[in-house]
């Protein structure tokens, strides 16, 4: 699956033809996608969805096949409020066409569900778009543990299978290990790793990457920050600052700020959210080890709630093992 596209050359003569619309996948990219949606949400579907079949099964319904979509839906962790508002919207809809046959309403849930992961708009990410003059700078944070180190690792195989020269920065210098990990990872993808002491300053290390990608024409800054939480208020001020640095070099930078969540942590992803989106300007999230879960109903409350857009899924701890998230790919596979 294709992940990144460079920015065309700027057109030579006022009028001419302005960047093409960006690549369709080619059915072999969007079976990849399949098989790995597919696979990532195995457990949930097996876990929850799965028992949407048997509802499903009866031609037609009653009034309890409302109550068991619910607990199905909240069991998969899209909290009361999302669940809520997809099943209203799905009542609504049976009653105003006076549906009678069970597998119309299994049509109208489908369509609700990707109605809600589509809320927060369908813009593509800043590195499928092909509209950023390089470098394109990615902010990652999240708490440690959550899977940031991996996800960065995954992201720059991908970037670079897409032909594009990655670095990056180990701006979590509070711990020496995790500077040690974005190395190890780094040789193992083949991509620079700028890294300072332990201890030294976040920003000094952002800052140090932003130019070492200038300077050696870089199409790509992934940059990793600290995720200890039990400092919580420093922390937050560190990626600020962080943030500030990178806008200093480049006003239009970060270009995208991605939160990494533990799919696995389901619900308590929400409220580690609500802490960085108050911090930084998140602009979408990674759910790592989706596949580790049966909570994947986590990513439509992230839509919903938080109004973010899912930018990427983990499907694994391999380096292949991340998918861009699709909505109607992410649903089909739920209900499969
Ligand atoms: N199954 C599965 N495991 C994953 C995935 N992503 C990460 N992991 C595993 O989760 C663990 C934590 O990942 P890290 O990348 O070290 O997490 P981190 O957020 O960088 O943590 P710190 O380095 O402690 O800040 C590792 O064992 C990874 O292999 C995924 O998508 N699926």
């Amino acid at each position: 699956m294709r992940f990144w596209r460079r920015k065309p050359a700027e057109p030579q003569q006022p009028g001419e033809a302005p960047a093409p619309p960006p690549d369709e996948p080619t059915p072999e990219e969007r079976a990849e996608l399949h098989e790995q949606t597919g696979r990532a949400v195995e457990r949930t579907r097996r876990g929850f969805f799965g028992r949407l079949g048997a509802l499903f099964e009866r031609p037609d319904f009653d009034d309890t096949l409302w109550d068991e979509l619910e607990e199905i839906l909240i069991g998969a962790d899209t909290g009361l409020e999302t669940a809520s508002t997809v099943l209203d919207r799905v009542r609504q809809r049976v009653k105003k066409e006076g549906v009678k046959q069970s597998a119309r309403v299994r049509e109208l849930l489908r369509e609700e569900l990707i109605a809600i992961l589509r809320e927060p708009g369908e813009t593509p990410p800043a590195w499928a778009r092909g509209d950023v003059a390089p470098p394109l700078v990615i902010l990652v944070v999240g708490v440690n543990g959550a899977g940031k180190t991996t996800t960065i690792a995954k992201m720059a195989h991908a970037f670079k299978r897409d032909g594009a020269t990655v670095i990056l920065g180990a701006a979590d210098t509070f711990r020496a290990a995790a500077t040690d990990q974005l190395k190890v990872w780094g040789e193992r993808v083949g991509v620079r790793v700028v890294a300072h002491q332990p201890g030294a300053d976040p920003g000094a290390v952002a800052f140090d990457t932003l130019a070492a990608a200038e300077s050696s024409k870089a199409d790509i800054v992934i940059i990793d920050t600290a995720g200890r939480l039990h400092t919580k208020s420093n922390l937050m001020e560190e990626l600020k600052k962080v943030d500030r640095v990178i806008k200093r070099k480049d006003p239009s930078a970060p270009h995208e700020t991605l939160l990494v969540l533990d799919a696995t942590t389901g619900q308590n992803g929400l409220l580690q959210a609500r802490t960085f989106t108050g911090a930084v300007g998140v602009t979408g999230i990674v759910l790592a080890k989706l596949d580790g879960t049966a909570k994947g109903g986590i990513a439509f409350a992230i839509a919903h709630e938080l109004g973010l857009p899912v930018r990427f899924i983990g499907t694994g701890e391999r380096m292949d093992d991340l998918a861009p998230f699709d909505p109607v790919e992410f649903v089909d596979s739920l209900l499969a």
